[in-house]
């Protein structure tokens, strides 16, 4: 019996580990056989070329990587995380809740390509790679925190580097086009594959993590 795998999406520090955590939390009180992942699994060695990827040594420059290649590494690090630790829960029934998934190679990587029909070949190859040739399962429903750059960028202003624990940015934090170019592609992947958008920004200030949470988990117990 299958299970489901949900979801969040949204660009950088838009409130996805938070909201995943709280979903997670709150389905697990409610007696359901749940499990959190999350992607990078950057706990794990099949992170290894992800992490030399985001800390530049390829590119100082997200573009310095095509969207192609960038997106393989990220896609071998789901491979293995499926694979080692949640296909068999997720085979048996279990709810998979994913802070990140192949829809952050949709937004952060197919932001890279500008034409149009090239962005729409590029998706269809992604979807091909990821969901057929490695064989992952696709998502039941995806929600994407939609969070402005320059709301998201105050947040993550503070924040330490997730890989190195310093000061320094990821390649993809630290490059402004590309935060700006993601966001934007980010609604043009959304609305052409029928993600739920949460708005959680409200008069140019966040809503607050209840509130957002409450929006995700109406629409969870109404797809579930
Ligand atoms: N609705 C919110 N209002 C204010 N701060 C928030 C909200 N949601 C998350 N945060 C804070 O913003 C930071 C980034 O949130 P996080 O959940 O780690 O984002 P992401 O996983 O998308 O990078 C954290 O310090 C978190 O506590
Ligand atoms: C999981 C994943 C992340 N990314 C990108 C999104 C982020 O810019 C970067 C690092 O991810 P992450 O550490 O989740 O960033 P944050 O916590 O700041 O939201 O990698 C991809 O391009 N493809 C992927 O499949």
């Amino acid at each position: 019996m299958k299970g489901k795998l949900i979801v969040i999406e949204g660009v950088d520090g838009s409130g996805k580990q938070t909201q995943s955590e709280k979903l997670y939390r709150t389905l697990l009180n409610k007696g359901l056989k749940v499990l959190k992942i999350e992607f990078p699994d950057y706990k794990s060695e099949s992170s290894s070329l992800v992490k030399m990827y985001l800390r530049g040594d390829f590119g100082k420059n997200p573009d310095d990587v095509s969207a192609y290649v960038a997106s393989s590494f990220f896609a071998v690090d789901r491979y293995a995380s499926y694979t080692t630790k949640w296909k068999s829960f997720y085979e048996s029934g279990g709810v998979v809740i994913a802070d990140r998934y192949t829809t952050a190679n949709m937004v952060h990587q197919a932001s890279k390509i500008t034409d149009e029909k090239e962005r729409d070949a590029f998706l269809e190859w992604l979807a091909h790679l990821e969901f057929e040739m490695y064989g992952i399962p696709k998502p039941d429903l995806v929600f994407f925190l939609d969070v402005p750059p320059e709301v998201s960028m105050e947040i993550t202003k503070e924040r330490k580097n997730k890989i190195t624990g310093a000061s320094e940015k990821d390649i993809h934090e630290g490059d402004q086009h590309h935060l700006d170019t993601s966001y934007e592609n980010a609604h043009y992947v959304a609305d052409k594959y029928g993600w739920t958008k949460i708005s959680c920004v409200a008069d140019g200030k966040m809503r607050s993590k209840e509130d957002i949470f409450s929006d995700i988990y109406l629409e969870t117990v109404d797809r579930l």
